[in-house]
């Protein structure tokens, strides 16, 4: 299966860490799963036979520039890249942009205009106008796939459409970023302020490139809206959630909550159609209680009654493990 990668910052260099890992398990099992084009912002890196991902990987690390891949670099956009690479599947990574969704809207539509499928992990389009992008999917016969955009690694959105077909998903409540709870949970550990853990969570490629999407609650708002539209058949955007983001919590504050015995995350939560984001006080001993970079959810159904997931909802490797996971569904689907 050939593979284009457009954005080839912590996620899309992990996909191409994890393709490359797991190239044998992958060749045995499947067929070579081979990545003929990367993009970033200087320009792209093409081989119809298959870049050395490794390779790849070391020039970005080293230059910043995907454009230095040697011999195989072109001044060349992510829209002509998608226009004219031979491929059966884009991988959208660039940043999540909750105002427009660009460039993502624009790669991943003219992706299924050019008959290619799509996995993303990118936030923006999904939670703007996710209605027009299934449609478009349906209407150029492509698959569409975005586990990765709510809770990473955590299996959340597939697990919904697939493991739990059939039931009604009568309500969520859940931590659906691993940015906030890392840095809540290190306040709450090590007392250490804001400003030093969120370098922190920058330099292990949790944190959004605009980092006041995870402080201010957006990410998560944007991730309700998904689990909204995707698995409760709503049509809601980003306007229609409550948000309030945890930038005025202190260590102090959730010292003086577990004196009482509780904590203190950002919690997300779809139910009676209204979305809400927003710190809360949670008892020590609720599931809900995950630490680090830990999503976790709970859903209401009608048949299946409460289902809890957790897992980790940020992280290079972590995300990737999900964006192959659909890959792989991609895969399996057309090739039977
Ligand atoms: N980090 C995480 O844990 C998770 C992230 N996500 C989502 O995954 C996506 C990627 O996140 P992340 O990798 O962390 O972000 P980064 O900021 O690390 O990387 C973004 C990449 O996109 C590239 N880019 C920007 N504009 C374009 C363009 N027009 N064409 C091609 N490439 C472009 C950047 O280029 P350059 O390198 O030249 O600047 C960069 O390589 C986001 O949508 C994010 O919300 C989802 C789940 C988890
Ligand atoms: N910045 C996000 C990344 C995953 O969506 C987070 O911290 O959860
Ligand atoms: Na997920």
């Amino acid at each position: 299966m050939d593979i284009i990668i457009i954005g080839f910052g912590a996620i899309g260099k992990g996909v191409a860490k994890v393709l490359y890992e797991k190239r044998e398990y992958l060749k045995e099992n499947f067929e070579e799963f081979k990545v003929v084009a990367i993009t970033d912002s200087s320009g792209a890196a093409i081989d119809e036979n298959g870049l050395d991902l490794k390779k790849a990987i070391d020039i970005k690390e080293k230059t910043g520039k995907i454009i230095n891949y040697p011999e195989k670099g072109r001044e060349m956009s992510s829209i002509d890249v998608i226009r004219n690479v031979d491929a059966d599947v884009v991988v959208e990574v660039t940043p999540s942009n909750l105002e427009t969704g660009e460039p993502a809207k624009t790669h991943i539509l003219e992706s299924f205009k050019n008959k290619k499928h799509v996995v993303t992990a990118n936030k923006g389009p999904l939670a703007l106008c996710y209605k027009e992008l299934i449609e478009e999917a349906k209407k150029y016969n492509v698959i569409f796939r975005h586990e990765a955009s709510v809770g990473g690694a955590m299996p959340i959105i597939n697990l919904a459409k697939e493991t739990l077909a059939g039931n009604e998903i009568l309500s969520i409540r859940g931590i659906l970023n691993g940015t906030t709870n890392y840095i809540l949970t290190k306040m709450e550990k090590e007392g250490l302020d804001f400003e030093t853990i969120l370098k922190e969570a920058k330099e292990l490629g949790i944190a959004e490139t605009d980092p006041t999407q995870d402080i201010e609650g957006l990410d998560t708002a944007a991730k309700i809206v998904i689990l909204a539209n995707s698995i409760m058949g709503m049509n809601k955007t980003i306007k229609d959630v409550k948000v309030k983001g945890i930038s005025r919590i202190t260590p102090e504050a959730i010292f003086l909550a577990n004196k009482r015995g509780y904590t203190i995350k950002l919690i997300g939560q779809i139910k009676d159609k209204y979305l809400i984001v927003e710190p809360m006080l949670i008892p020590i001993d609720s599931p809900l209680n995950v630490k680090g970079t830990l999503n976790v959810a709970m859903f209401e159904t009608d048949l299946a009654k409460e289902v809890v997931v957790v897992g980790r909802g940020a992280g290079p490797i972590e995300t990737a493990s999900a964006i192959l996971s659909d890959l792989i569904h991609i895969y399996q689907a057309t090739r039977k």
